[in-house]
C-alpha cells in the first residue's frame, strides 16, 4: 500500500483504471443528465418532407419572372394547406396555393412568397416582385440527414439532446448506468437524525452531505446507516455494501486511533489497498481500496474533510465511471477580496466565496477553516487550493480557485 501520496498520484491510482458503468436502456426523460453508450444514427430525414418556412402563397417561381411594381403577377389560389394536411392539387402554370407554416410543399411548386408581401382576394393572389426557385422552401433533410451519426457515444444528455432523441423516434436510449454508491458512517458517537442527543454523542450528518454530493454529481446513494467502531460491525456492514455497490464510501475511523479500523476492515473483506494518507488538508486520512472492479473508499469523518475530498476524489470518480471525459471541477482566475495569511506547510483547500460582477471573479474567505467545521461550507461555492508553503496572499491577488457551483452574478 503506498502512504502519503501526493494528491496527484492519489488521483492517478483513484481514476487511471476506474471501470465504465455497464449501459443500460432507460426511457428517453430518465437519461438526462447521463452519457450516451451508443452511436444514434438517423433513420430519417428532418425535416421529413420539403416544407414552408412562412405563412404565404406557395407557387411556381417560373410564374413569377419579370414581376415589379409596375408589372404585377396574378396567380389563383386553388387550395388551402394548414400544417399536418397534404394537397392533394398540383400547382400549375398561374396557380398558387395558400400554405401555413410547416406544411409539405404541394406538387409543382418551388417557391413560398410571405404573405406580408402580396395583395389578395378570396381566389387570386398578386405579387410585385420575382421569385427564385427554392426561394422560402426548408428542404427535406436539411436539419438531419437520414443515415448520419446525430450523436455520438460519450455526448451528455441535455435538453438539446433529449429534444434530437425525441424527434428521431428514440423513446429509450442507451446510457452509462449511475454508479451506485453505498455510503456507511462509522462511529460509536454518532446517532441517527430522528434520535434524541445524549451525552457524548453526535449526529450522523455525513451520510447526508455525502449521500446529496452523489446525488448532485448523477450517482445512486445507497445509505447504509451508521455502524460503531468495531470490526466485525464493518466488516459485515462492508460484505452487505459490497453486494449491492459499485463504490462503497465509508467516513470517519481512518486516522490512526485506537477505534480507527476502517482500514482493517477494509483488508478483511478481501480487498486490495491502494493508499493511505494523501498530503493534503483537510482529508488527509482517507483510504482506498480495490475490491475486483469495486472501489472502497474511506473518508474523514471530519465532516468538511469527507465535503472536500468527496468533490477532490470521488466526484471525478463518478463522472468518469459515468462515461464523462470531463470530471474535474472547474477552475477560473479570480481576485482575492480580503487576504489569507497563514503560511500553510500542508498543501490546504481554503473554503472560499466566488462571485461574478464586471466581467471578473472575485473570491472572498468568509468562515472558518478547521476541517471538523460544518457550517462554514454552507454558502461557500468554491475552494481555493494553496500548495504547501505558499503564501501569504493579499487582497487584489490574482489567483485560481474551483468552483464547486455556479458563482452568484453580481450587478
Ligand atoms: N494522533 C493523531 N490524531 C489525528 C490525526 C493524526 O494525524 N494523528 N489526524 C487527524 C485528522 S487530520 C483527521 S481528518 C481526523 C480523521 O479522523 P477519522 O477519519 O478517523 O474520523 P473519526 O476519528 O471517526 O472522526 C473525526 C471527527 O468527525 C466526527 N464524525 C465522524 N463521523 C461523523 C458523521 N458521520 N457525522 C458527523 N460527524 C462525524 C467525529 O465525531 C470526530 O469528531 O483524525 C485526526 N486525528
Ligand atoms: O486531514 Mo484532517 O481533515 O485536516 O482534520
Ligand atoms: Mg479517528
Amino acid at each position: 500500500m503506498k502512504t502519503n501520496v501526493t494528491l496527484e498520484v492519489a488521483l492517478s491510482l483513484l481514476l487511471d483504471e476506474c471501470p465504465l458503468t455497464r449501459s443500460i436502456h432507460v426511457p428517453l426523460m430518465d437519461s438526462l443528465g447521463s452519457v450516451l453508450a451508443e452511436e444514434v444514427v438517423s433513420d430519417v430525414n428532418i425535416p421529413p418532407f420539403d416544407r414552408s418556412p412562412l405563412d404565404g402563397y406557395a407557387l411556381r417561381a417560373d410564374d413569377t419572372v419579370g414581376a415589379s411594381l409596375e408589372a404585377p403577377v396574378t396567380l389563383s389560389v386553388i387550395d388551402y394547406l394548414p400544417a399536418g394536411k397534404v394537397s392533394q392539387r398540383e400547382v400549375g402554370t398561374g396557380q398558387a396555393i395558400r400554405i401555413m407554416t410547416g406544411a409539405k410543399i404541394p406538387q409543382g411548386a418551388d417557391a413560398v412568397i410571405r404573405q406580408e408581401d402580396v395583395t389578395h382576394d378570396a381566389e387570386t393572389v398578386t405579387l410585385r416582385q420575382s421569385m427564385k426557385p427554392l426561394e422560402n422552401i426548408s428542404l427535406c433533410g436539411e436539419d438531419i440527414l437520414m443515415g448520419n451519426v446525430v450523436l455520438h457515444t460519450g455526448t451528455v444528455i441535455e435538453p438539446p439532446e433529449i429534444g434530437l432523441l425525441a424527434s428521431l423516434g428514440r423513446s429509450f436510449v442507451s446510457v452509462y448506468m449511475k454508479p451506485r454508491v453505498a455510503i456507511l458512517s462509522t462511529g460509536d458517537e454518532l446517532i441517527e437524525v430522528q434520535q434524541p442527543m445524549s451525552d457524548g454523542k453526535i449526529r450522523n450528518s455525513n451520510s447526508y452531505t455525502v449521500a446529496a454530493q452523489i446525488k448532485k454529481t448523477g450517482g445512486k446513494p445507497l445509505m447504509l446507516g451508521v455502524c460503531g467502531d468495531d470490526l466485525s460491525s464493518i466488516t459485515n456492514k462492508l460484505h452487505a455494501a459490497l453486494g449491492i455497490a459499485d463504490i462503497v464510501i465509508t467516513t470517519g475511523g481512518v486516522s490512526v486511533g485506537d477505534k480507527d479500523l476502517v482500514k482493517e476492515a477494509f483488508q478483511q473483506v478481501g480487498a486490495e489497498m491502494l493508499f493511505w494518507r494523501v498530503r493534503m488538508k483537510p482529508g488527509t486520512p482517507i483510504a482506498v481500496a480495490r475490491y475486483g472492479e469495486k472501489l472502497l473508499i474511506g473518508l474523514s469523518g471530519n465532516p468538511a474533510a469527507a465535503f472536500i475530498t468527496f468533490e477532490q476524489f470521488v466526484r471525478p470518480l463518478l463522472l468518469k465511471m459515468m462515461g464523462r471525459d470531463k470530471y474535474q471541477l472547474m477552475t477560473v482566475e479570480t481576485v482575492l477580496e480580503n487576504d489569507f495569511m497563514k503560511v500553510s506547510n500542508q498543501n490546504r483547500f481554503v473554503r472560499a466565496t466566488t462571485v461574478y460582477r464586471e466581467g471578473g471573479f472575485y473570491t472572498r474567505f468568509p468562515g472558518r477553516h478547521s476541517s471538523g467545521v460544518l457550517s462554514s461550507l454552507s454558502g461557500n461555492n468554491s475552494l481555493f487550493y494553496i500548495p504547501a508553503g505558499k503564501g501569504p496572499f493579499t487582497r487584489g491577488q490574482r489567483v485560481t480557485i474551483q468552483l464547486l457551483d455556479q458563482p452568484e452574478v453580481k450587478a
